[in-house]
């Protein structure tokens, strides 16, 4: 079958618990963007929808999060440019190789003040494995033949990691409970 992601086809690699972050590089071979971490990713997780960035021949993204203060550009921010200036995560990506270095949200959002990152675009190992997939329904809205659903849904259950439309249970509940929230809803209404 097509290749989910090079990290989950051939079975996960945990990553080091205490494993304290690294650099990632975009894929231009000369002068490449750089991007320092100080710390390992969370919620890492693949994503099949059509925004996040996948490498050539993938149907899934890999994309964690980190805290917005352990990021900094090191490298040749001048080649980053925001993808799509109207969606909720502002994603930079390289002008020339149009690999995406990072993903901010500015604007008011239950995860603001994380930052979406690639840990594959980091030559070091030790990153946190991913933890589930999402929108994995998304595929098909960029091609991808619906009868062969089962198959990808199979695929991931068999390296263990549970597939979902949306995110994860837990970072639904977060959503929700911010929504909640906003919307000045008290929990003991129900
Ligand atoms: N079905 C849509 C889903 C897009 C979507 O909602 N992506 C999620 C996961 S990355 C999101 O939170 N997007 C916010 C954004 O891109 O700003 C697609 O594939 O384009
Ligand atoms: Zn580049
Ligand atoms: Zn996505």
């Amino acid at each position: 079958m097509a290749s989910l992601h090079p990290l989950i086809d051939n079975g996960l690699t945990k990553g080091k618990p205490d494993f304290a972050g690294g650099n990632l590089h975009c894929r231009c071979s000369s002068s490449p963007v750089e991007v320092k971490l100080s710390s390992n990713v969370a919620h890492n997780h693949a994503c099949g929808c059509s925004k996040c960035w996948k490498p050539s021949g993938a149907l899934f993204s890999i994309v964690g999060v980190v805290p917005r203060d352990s990021l900094s550009v090191t490298s040749n921010a001048s080649k980053l440019n925001i993808v799509d200036n109207t969606a909720a995560i502002q994603r930079y990506a390289c002008k020339e190789c149009g690999v995406h270095m990072y993903g901010r949200i500015e604007a008011d959002h239950p995860f603001k003040g994380l930052d979406f990152v690639h840990a594959e675009l980091s030559d070091e190992p030790g990153w946190q494995e991913p933890q589930f997939a999402a929108f994995v329904s998304s595929i098909i809205e960029q091609g991808f033949d619906p009868e062969k659903m089962g198959d990808v849904r199979g695929k991931f259950k068999k390296v263990g990691l549970e597939p979902y439309d949306c995110l994860s249970p837990a970072l639904m509940d977060l959503i929700a409970a911010y929504t909640a929230k906003q919307a000045g809803v008290g929990k003991s209404k129900l």
